[in-house]
């Protein structure tokens, strides 16, 4: 019933993941009258119902009083988003969009954070939601960055349900990530569900319980933040023979860990059928989550429209709203990480205070910063929570110890400030009063020696670390909150510092790094605002494969505009990177930027935008600096944006006025390299673009496309027109003796081919003499690789020894 496809991970550009996903679409109540993409998700039942797959379960009197009672019970704890703020009220639809998960060869156990985050070099598989529709695994994971929304978006679900909006649904249990840490082997399936979640009380479980038991399609579980969690292997590998069994004869028996239960639930073997939905920050934990998940959903933060509604929510004054936005837009930094519905809630916060734009926080620190000075004033308070901030950096948990004898709950209000960022300035409070210049510069980013480059960084690790910078070189007076020094003492140690992180960065050796840290570093020097030369920068910015959001977008702006003043040049490379149009926009206007590549589709809109809004020259530097060479087609929609993009090249259909492209699109006429593999959808298309790449093209490669006979002679039919390729690898692509006969014919018209792979297709002994037969009429060719289990290997030896060239296995 409902067809999606989705958009790659990290390629997540604009007009990627429009063009490409139908479920990215605003989150609103169903009850507004439009569903939400998670909202499809979960009716993909309904519509399994209406074709007769679910029987009718009829419920007791007395299972349904206990609904309609649990769902007066999730209403009331659905209520409050956080202290102080209604959902009712100040709720803001946020967009969620699909991601397409990747699978790495036969072990898929092997999912690496690099995955979803799109490297293009992995084997991959796609993974279409319609292809598990009608299976019994069905799997959510939400993605989304630490205040991203997860809790709230499945709080306002839970409302939703509570409400009656999903009738598919009987009961829904909401479950707590961080329940593993509770170790005693003392649960039940059962008292998890009712005594661990967030359930209302139950006169009778057990007939409720059997009730579940009996039909757990109807049952909605959903496991909120997983990213404290360390060993998910063990979570998701096979439960011990004894274990499995006696979960299987007795799901009452008390007996058992979270741990236990939870892995049992991901396995299938607990309520088999229901409906999982989890939460969780992408770097870490997700990664290995991947392997259970059928469907991938990405929360994608505020819009400018998301913050106006934000802001007018918040503000109930029209005159303080107005002046509220005003200052919010006049500081560019604030507004961008208000992309964040966590931080813009701590924007909120200050722009409370403060009615005066010159006194707003500049950057994150700052911001972090006042949110703390603003509800902490008790300075020994103030020290045991950076004590118990640090420890929980330190041991990978952003959560603060419920049985700790420190009295936080008068200051409950701020628990989920301090999960989110304040806590990294809790981190840094410790680090100027305590920790010693060892141990500090320890914690600096960085370290070289470590396995930092391989591993992808913990988000809480980074802006502990970016803040740690940050505030170093805050403006010494506002820190007095955050020491309990003498003067002279806190001068001292804060120069002394200052004068570590300075020589720190800068003997940093660029060449080290990768494209992660090359943004991780444009995010200190802002913070630091320390006027850290631009020479160490590589003349070439590649982000590939790095997710880009709006403040990282405004901080590679500030590095690149340091550079301009310098008299630097860049070449940027943004794809995969999910880069706003109006992010590359405000990049690739600079002056500075010599070239640029990012999604193909996103430049043409990019291009198309300037045409409309008459800005001429900054399109034709748009045009004339972009470049796709070489380019590497990994997915469907790389096919269909190069064709967009070839059309615009011949002029058979463009928005664009002719005077901007009487030399056709330079990056088309550029392109000498083009790789496409592993995708067998669209050939055809593709062979066809290949015609109008005339003579420029060295380098073809076609791999494991399942090109078979029929598309070997099709590309036989067009080769005569790609006279300059050097390079031709077509290995992998199930071409049998037909198709390779064609090819042979038309080898002979690529005066300049010295390299030809034609291994493990489906060749005989006869598709091997044809091959060998035109090799005389090639006297460019310098390498023919053509092995493959149907050629005899005396044959392969015997046509070896009439031409080296024919290489053997
Ligand atoms: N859609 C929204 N509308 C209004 N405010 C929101 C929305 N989403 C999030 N917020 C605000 O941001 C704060 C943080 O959101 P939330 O706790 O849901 O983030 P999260 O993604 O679960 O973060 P974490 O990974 O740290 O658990 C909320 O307390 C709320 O104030």
């Amino acid at each position: 019933p409902i067809l999606l496809s989705s958009s790659p991970p990290g390629s997540l550009s604009d007009t990627a993941s429009k063009a490409t996903s139908p479920s990215c679409v605003s989150l609103r109540s169903p009850s507004h009258g439009e569903k939400t993409s998670l909202y499809i998700f979960l009716y993909i039942y309904i519509y399994i119902n209406k074709s007769g797959l679910v029987t009718f379960i009829f419920l007791s009197e007395r299972v349904k009083d206990y609904i309609q009672a649990a769902k007066f019970h999730m209403y009331q704890q659905s209520l409050e988003m956080e202290e102080g703020l209604s959902i009712t009220f100040h709720y803001v639809d946020q967009h969620v969009s699909q991601r397409e998960i990747y699978r790495s060869g036969k072990n898929t156990s092997k999912c690496s954070d690099k995955e979803f985050a799109i490297t293009g070099r992995t084997q991959r598989q796609k993974n279409l939601l319609h292809s598990n529709v009608g299976k019994s695994v069905r799997c959510i994971l939400l993605l989304g960055n630490a205040g991203m929304g997860k809790t709230t978006l499945i709080k306002k679900l839970c409302l939703d349900w509570s409400r009656n909006s999903l009738p598919q649904f009987d009961f829904v249990f909401l479950l707590d990530g961080k329940g593993l840490t509770l170790t005693e082997p003392i649960y039940s399936l059962q008292t998890l569900l009712f005594d661990l979640s967030s359930v209302a009380p139950c006169v009778d479980p057990n007939e409720v319980f059997a009730q579940v038991l009996a039909d757990p399609k109807r049952v909605l579980l959903i496991f909120d933040g997983f990213n404290e969690l360390r060993d998910y292997e063990s979570l998701l590998q096979t439960q011990e023979k004894d274990c499995f069994t006696l979960l299987q004869k007795d799901s009452k028996t008390q007996t058992f860990t979270v741990r236990q239960l939870y892995s049992a639930i991901f396995q299938r073997l607990l309520l088999p059928g229901c409906t999982l939905l989890l939460s969780s920050r992408p770097r870490g934990a997700a990664s290995q989550l991947l392997r259970r998940v059928d469907t991938l959903l990405e929360v994608c933060g505020f819009t400018s429209d998301s913050i106006e509604s934000y802001i007018f929510h918040y503000f109930t004054d029209p005159a303080l709203r107005a002046s509220a936005l005003d200052c919010l837009k006049s500081s560019s930094y604030l507004y961008h990480l208000c992309w964040n519905p966590g931080l813009c809630r701590l924007a909120c916060m200050v722009l409370e205070q403060s009615r005066n734009s010159e006194n707003l926080p500049r950057t994150l620190t700052e911001l972090c910063h006042q949110v703390v000075s603003l509800k902490i004033e008790n300075k020994d308070l103030l020290l045991q929570l950076s004590a118990l901030a640090w420890e929980g950096v330190k041991s990978n948990s952003s959560t603060i110890p419920r049985d700790r004898s420190l009295r936080v709950n008068p200051f409950s209000c701020l628990l989920s400030l301090l999960i989110l960022y304040s806590s990294k300035v809790f981190n840094l409070v410790y680090f100027l009063r305590i920790v010693s210049d060892r141990s500090f510069l320890q914690a600096l980013p960085f370290q070289m020696g470590t396995k930092w480059r391989r591993r992808p960084k913990r988000e809480e690790l980074e802006l502990t670390q970016r803040i740690v910078v940050g505030l170093l070189f805050h403006k010494k007076k506002k820190l007095q909150l955050l020491h309990s020094h003498t003067e002279t003492v806190f001068r001292n140690t804060l120069i002394s510092r200052q004068g570590l992180v300075a020589k720190h960065l800068a003997g940093l050796s660029y060449s080290d790094l990768g494209s992660a840290q090359v943004l991780e570093l444009c995010h200190y020097v802002y913070e630091a605002s320390v006027s850290q030369e631009s020479k160490n920068l590589p003349e070439s910015l590649r982000f590939n494969g790095v997710p880009l959001s709006p403040p990282d977008v405004f901080t590679i702006k500030n590095a690149l505009l340091t550079g301009a003043a310098e008299g630097r040049s860049f070449c940027l490379d943004f794809e995969n990177t999910g880069i706003q149009i109006s992010g590359l926009r405000a990049l690739v206007s600079l002056n500075n930027i010599n070239s640029f590549r990012a999604c193909i589709a996103d430049v043409i809109n990019l291009w198309e935008q300037l045409e409309q809004s008459g800005e001429e020259e900054l399109l034709q530097g748009a045009v004339s600096k972009f470049h796709i060479q070489p380019l590497k087609a990994t997915q469907v929609c790389h096919i269909e944006h190069l064709e967009k993009l070839v059309n615009i090249h011949t002029n058979k259909s463009s928005r664009l006025s002719d005077s901007i492209l009487t030399d056709g699109v330079p990056a088309v006429k550029d392109l000498h390299k083009l790789e496409f593999d592993k995708q067998k959808h669209k050939i055809f298309i593709f062979l066809d673009l290949l015609d109008m790449f005339d003579y420029n093209l060295l380098l073809f490669s076609l791999e494991e496309s399942k090109i078979e006979d029929q598309g070997a002679e099709k590309l036989a039919s067009i080769l005569h027109s790609l006279t300059s390729l050097e390079v031709l690898n077509l290995s992998q692509n199930c071409i049998g003796d037909k198709g390779v006969k064609k090819l042979a014919h038309a080898l002979k018209d690529l005066p300049k081919l010295h390299c030809l792979s034609l291994y493990s297709n489906d060749i005989s002994d006869e598709g091997a003499e044809s091959l060998a037969a035109v090799l005389p009429h090639m006297p460019s060719l310098t390498h023919l690789e053509m092995w493959n289990q149907c050629i005899p290997y005396r044959v392969l030896e015997r046509l070896q020894r009439q031409d080296s060239r024919i290489l053997s296995l």
